[in-house]
């Protein structure tokens, strides 16, 4: 017989136990606090309550992650340094994919299950996330009209009012694409970019000579696709969220006020980097060798 048991693993001598000084994975990870955050609310107790909590929860701490990687990203590229940008860009697909596979966690939440507990969240919604409306502020989706819901807190609502008179990620990436020489105009560099962005045909042309020469372009034209993979991600983030909604909830009127879905539904159709999708309908069709018209039909 084998001197290694497949029952059990020995522990090695090296394997530290004396955590009375020396720094532990729970006090460095500050769990205590982290672990005693969940306070179900509904009276009597419900099972699933439990999951809806972690579930946001969760969804906050990557968000806080985002927010991180984006402000890291911003700055980067003030400096024209795109290469690592495009890192923290990376690190945040990945953040958005996981947070995106999680709806299926919560999916397992019955209509029935939920209608348990959700009368004890009140006018509580996520609509309220502080975290989640900064990263659409740093995406470029400014909308001043959210602040309201942040009057309450100070903090949050400052953190939010200096977020949308800063520069979005868009606004720094056509700034660092005048830099480098390419045509964006002036009254786009010069925005208030508190305002909404609204695409504009300057951009898109100069878009155009990145896209239909890629190899001399390849910088711009690979961050350019770096941001529609971050905006087609979070596109994934917001429809998963409203299947989730209407498969839960139906059409039942949100808690945080909104008509639920139809309101959820609306956000679907916001870009944060318009051109960017304007440029792919001005990119001609390359003519395969050899051809000489005609309607394609033989
Ligand atoms: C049972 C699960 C859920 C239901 C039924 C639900 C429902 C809704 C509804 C109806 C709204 C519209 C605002 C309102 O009137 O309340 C909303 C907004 C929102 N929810 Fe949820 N939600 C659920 C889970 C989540 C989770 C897990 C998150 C992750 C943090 C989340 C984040 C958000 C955000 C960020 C908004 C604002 C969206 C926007 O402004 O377009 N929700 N939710
Ligand atoms: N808006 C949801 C409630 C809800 O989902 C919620 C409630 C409290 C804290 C976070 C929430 N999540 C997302 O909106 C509803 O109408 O059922």
């Amino acid at each position: 017989m084998s001197r290694h048991s497949r029952s059990r693993r020995d522990l090695e001598q090296g394997i530290e136990s004396d955590f009375g000084r020396n720094l532990s994975y729970g006090a460095y990870l500050d769990l205590p606090t982290l672990l005693s955050a969940q306070h179900p609310r509904a009276t009597p107790p419900q099972h699933d309550e439990l999951l809806f909590i972690i579930q946001h929860q969760t969804t906050e701490l990557w968000l806080r992650l985002v927010i991180h990687e984006l402000t890291s990203a911003c700055t980067l590229l003030g400096a024209d340094d795109h290469r690592q940008a495009l890192k923290r860009i990376a690190r945040v697909k990945h953040i958005q994919a996981s947070m995106t596979e999680q709806w299926s966690v919560l999916a397992t939440l019955t209509p029935s299950e939920y209608a348990r507990f959700r009368a004890f969240l009140a006018t509580g919604s996520g609509f309220q996330s502080w975290q989640y409306r900064a990263v659409e502020f740093m995406l470029g989706n400014k909308n001043a009209g959210m602040l309201p819901v942040f009057a309450h807190d100070e903090e949050q609502h400052a953190e939010l009012v200096r977020l949308l008179h800063r520069p979005s990620l868009y606004d720094e990436v056509l700034a660092w694409l005048a830099r480098r020489g390419h045509a964006i105009p002036a009254e786009v560099l010069e925005r208030d970019v508190s305002e909404p962005y609204h695409s504009h045909p300057g951009v898109v042309e100069a878009l155009g000579r990145v896209y239909a020469d890629p190899q001399r372009f390849w910088a711009e034209y690979e961050t350019a696709e770096e941001l529609v993979d971050l905006e087609d991600n979070f596109q994934v983030w917001r429809f998963r969220h409203l299947k989730t909604v209407e498969r839960i909830i139906g059409s039942k009127r949100g808690t945080g006020g909104s008509s639920g879905t139809p309101f959820l539904r609306r956000a679907l159709d916001l870009t944060f980097f318009p051109e960017l999708y304007d440029v792919r309908s001005a990119i001609q069709d390359v003519e395969p060798e050899g051809y000489h018209g005609g309607d394609g039909r033989g």
